[in-house]
């Protein structure tokens, strides 16, 4: 960590380790949040994500290694966790829900009106104020947990899961709206996700946990476009081995590539033959078979059907993720 960490960091964690009994969760795991920024950790089921975000909360203990926290001021907390369930109080009302915290400070009446009413307008609440949790969405609640937290000022937030409990359609939407908060109120914040597309599209810098450690902890173009290791490659999306027979039908060097740097072009003398498709919302995703190896390709628009000989052209715009000799992994 270098000296200009030390004053842009808001939360440092150093060499943590953490087991269970005999079973290590994870090991020597160290990174710093900067100030202002949105960090999301995300990894397999069992990694040790949620762990890790309750040492950092202060619920659970670390065998070994520090968190440090360089924010909280005066009467402020220093960290909010919110968890994956909202944990709304059932008998409160979405106003009583996000006045809770300031009422606990004995804050006057009109000083919690004046500060949960711009809440409930920001989050889109307004007209739910009176609604009692059992009568919102899955996205009103998460909102409600959000602002609830918020409303604190915290110097930092903690999200568990933020889209676990809601609907395919509803999580993009979230995230960006988590983003747009977390920007609009300046709040540090560290998300934990298994929603890959949502920690890459609202994030600052994305922290891969695999095997036990922080494999990877940068922006998330970075992790896409230039993981560490193909564990995190394939963690992160599809990858392409182009091994030397296919790398000289496409005319490069051997390489690994992302599926959007091939192209497919219909052409019933082409190389590759398409062997399955699906439907994935925006764009449609191919598998090919080719020289003996599957490749898969994705396309915005639909290129045939299981059976159609394809072209495959290699776009320029997406340089591999591994050029050279190949790294050590067998599995195509
Ligand atoms: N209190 C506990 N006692 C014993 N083992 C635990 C405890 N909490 C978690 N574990 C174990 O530690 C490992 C990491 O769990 P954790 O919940 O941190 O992973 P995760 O990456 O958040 O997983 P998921 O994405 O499924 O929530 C798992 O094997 C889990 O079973």
């Amino acid at each position: 960590m270098n000296a200009d960490a030390e004053t842009t960091d808001l939360l440092r964690v150093t060499a943590l380790g953490k087991r269970f009994g005999g079973m290590e969760v994870f090991r020597d795991i160290s990174f710093g949040v900067p100030r202002g920024s949105l960090v999301s950790l995300v990894g397999p089921s069992g990694a040790g994500k949620t762990t890790l975000l309750h040492i950092i909360a202060g619920l659970e203990t670390a065998d070994s290694g520090t968190v440090s926290h360089f924010g909280g001021e005066g009467k402020k907390p220093q960290a909010i966790l919110v968890f994956q369930d909202y944990v709304l109080f059932p008998n409160m009302t979405v106003f009583q829900n996000i006045a809770f915290g300031l009422k606990a400070r004995k804050m006057s009446r009109d000083a919690i009106r004046d500060k949960v009413m711009p809440m409930l307008g920001y989050f889109h609440l307004e007209d739910r104020r009176d609604a009692y949790p059992s009568e919102l969405s899955g996205g009103q609640k998460q909102r409600v947990a959000i602002a609830r937290a918020m409303v604190l000022e915290p110097s930092l937030l903690l999200l568990d899961e933020p889209f676990a409990n809601l609907d395919r359609n509803l999580k993009m939407e979230t995230a960006l709206f988590i983003r747009s908060t977390q920007r609009s109120f300046g709040i540090t914040t560290i998300c934990v996700t298994h929603d890959l597309q949502e920690a890459l599209a609202m994030s600052d810098r994305i922290g891969v946990m695999l095997g036990g450690s922080l494999r990877q902890y940068a922006p998330p173009l970075d992790v896409y476009r230039r993981p560490v290791d193909m564990e995190t490659a394939r963690f992160l999306g599809p990858v392409n081995t182009i091994t030397a027979p296919l790398a000289r039908l496409l005319g490069l060097e051997t390489c690994r590539l992302r599926p959007e740097a091939l192209r497919l072009e219909p052409d019933p003398d082409g190389p590759a033959v398409i062997t399955a498709t699906h439907f994935a919302g925006h764009y449609l995703c191919y598998t090919l078979r080719v020289l003996d190896q599957d490749l898969v390709v994705y396309a915005l628009e639909p290129m045939g059907q299981p059976g159609d000989r394809m072209h495959i052209r290699v776009s320029n715009q997406y340089p591999p993720i591994f050029s050279g000799s190949l790294p050590e992994d067998s599995c195509a």
